[in-house]
């Protein structure tokens, strides 16, 4: 694959969480951190599509929305415009179990004339640890004028490519949504 950026998701309202999501600590550091030290062994090449300055610490560029209360998708609209490659990793950051030995398997079975790929298991997909290409840029565009923001609508929609993977594999894919959630977590490593 030509150059690749990757891109993580750090805008919306963190409602369940009700703090900086990006920022939550797991493992005494935040999940961001975890992400980013996933993807090092694979680039440097990393941006974050946040407005908040609590993300200022960390060196790599910020991009802010460029359309604003649109959920990831949104935030993915962000990415892919400012985006100079093809392909690009689209991460939330809200996965503070991803390895780089799962975002090296998402890079290495990527099908180039696939606009979409991702992960899913029998019971449940993964569309915000995906790569995505500028190509599904208008297809985003539309759905944001029609307020059709579910991720799994611009898939259906887009020739797409799904890696699958067993069951017991999503656990280092899940994404962390409330305190609940990083407590039932912090449960089952103990
Ligand atoms: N840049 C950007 N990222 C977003 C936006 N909304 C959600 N995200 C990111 O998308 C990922 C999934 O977010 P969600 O869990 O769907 O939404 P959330 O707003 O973070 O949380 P809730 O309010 O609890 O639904 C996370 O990485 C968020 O930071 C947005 O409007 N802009």
């Amino acid at each position: 694959m030509e150059t690749l950026t990757v891109f993580i998701l750090c805008g919306g309202k963190s409602s369940r969480m009700q703090s900086e999501k990006g920022l939550v600590l797991f493992q005494e550091k935040p999940f961001i951190e975890h992400i980013i030290k996933a993807i090092l062994p694979i680039t440097e090449n990393i941006k974050l599509i946040t407005a908040t300055k609590e993300y200022d610490y960390l060196p790599y560029e910020k991009i802010p929305d460029i359309v604003l209360d649109k959920g990831p998708l949104g935030g993915i609209f962000t990415a892919l415009t400012y985006s100079e490659n093809q392909f690009n990793l689209i991460l939330s950051c809200d996965i503070p179990l991803i390895s780089t030995g799962l975002l090296s398997e998402l890079i290495s079975k990527h099908n180039e004339e696939a606009e979409i790929t991702i992960f899913a298991s029998e019971s449940r997909m993964h569309p915000l640890i995906g790569i995505y290409s500028k190509k599904v840029l208008p297809v985003i565009k539309s759905a944001i004028d029609n307020n059709d923001l579910k991720m799994m609508n611009l898939i259906a929609n887009v020739p797409h490519q799904i890696i699958k993977i067993e069951e017991s594999e999503n656990f280092h894919l899940t994404n962390i949504n409330s305190a609940d959630e990083l407590n039932d977590l912090n449960i089952n490593l103990s």
